[in-house]
């Protein structure tokens, strides 16, 4: 797994920490969950719960947010999800392209947890020809010639790569150098992008070969006759901090993408 080596330090410009910034997805799926049900306010306790993550931890993120809570009701839920959405950049429309539409670029060109979120899907880009011009998801896809024309057309900032691990990095080259400045990859490959660029990797094989691992240790465990480890809590795997970022200039080598989904 990438050791997640990039230039941006761990603390933020603004003062938050990384590992505050990747709890914030967690606190606002489970604020949204709230407010799907109109729950007014909220305890830190509950909503840790509801986030899996430890109250006090939760408390000392909100403190970067400038929120505090009311002693006795708590946290005003939608005013909570409006603080974190905006921390996070999501009060404005994202447009993002999705390269390689086989399998999982049909899939996420079909979740509608993108346009909810406000990741809204303006291209969908293929290299085979038969695919151009064939919808999906309601979105005909089109030939990868046109996708430096697509990228400036649409003022995509985001780019998602579904396709063979063997082009993934050439399929980033011109992502980057039409200027896409956050990648997200789910090809099975580390790749290499200049300064200035986020790489976020998502392997679901990983993720499933660390739960190997721990089903592996608990059957040792039990056959040991130890006591059970603790189960039953979620892990959750986004909030864990990226590894410390390097500083160092020029073109990030490979390990410079950071896993979208980290194991504990
Ligand atoms: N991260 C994960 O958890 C996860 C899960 C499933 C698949 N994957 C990976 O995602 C990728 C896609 O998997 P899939 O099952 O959808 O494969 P697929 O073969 O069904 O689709 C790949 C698509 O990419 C297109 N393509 C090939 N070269 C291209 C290029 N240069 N530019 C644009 N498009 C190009 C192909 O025409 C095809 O439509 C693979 O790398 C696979 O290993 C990752």
């Amino acid at each position: 797994m990438a050791t997640g080596r990039t230039h941006r330090p761990a603390t933020r410009s603004r003062g938050i920490p990384e590992a505050t910034v990747a709890r914030l997805p967690l606190y606002l799926r489970a604020l949204t969950a709230l407010s799907e049900r109109s729950v007014p306010t909220v305890s830190s306790e509950e909503l840790a719960a509801a986030a899996g993550v430890n109250s006090a931890k939760l408390r000392k993120d909100f403190s970067y947010l400038g929120s505090y809570g009311t002693r006795g009701v708590g946290y005003d839920v939608e005013y909570l999800v409006y603080q974190i959405s905006r921390e996070l950049g999501l009060t404005q429309d994202w447009p993002v392209v999705i390269v390689g539409i086989g399998n999982l670029g049909a899939a996420l060109a079909g979740y509608g947890g993108f346009a909810s979120r406000g990741f809204r899907v303006a291209a969908l880009i293929d290299a085979d020809p038969a695919m151009t011009g064939k919808p999906v998801a309601g979105i005909p896809v089109q030939h990868s010639d046109d996708l430096e024309k697509i990228i400036h057309d649409d003022g995509v900032s985001i780019g998602v790569i579904a396709t063979p691990a063997g082009v993934a990095q050439q399929v980033c080259d011109r992502l980057v150098a039409a200027g896409v400045t956050s990648i997200l990859n789910f090809a099975p490959t580390v790749l290499s992008v200049p300064d200035g660029v986020d790489v976020r990797k998502v392997d679901l094989s990983i993720e499933l070969q660390i739960l190997a691992f721990h089903e592996q240790r608990k059957a040792g465990e039990e056959a040991g006759g130890e006591n059970a480890p603790e189960t039953g809590a979620e892990t959750p795997a986004a909030a864990v901090p990226p590894a410390p970022r390097s500083t160092g200039g020029g073109r990030k080598g490979p390990d410079g993408d950071v896993p979208a989904v980290m194991p504990a």
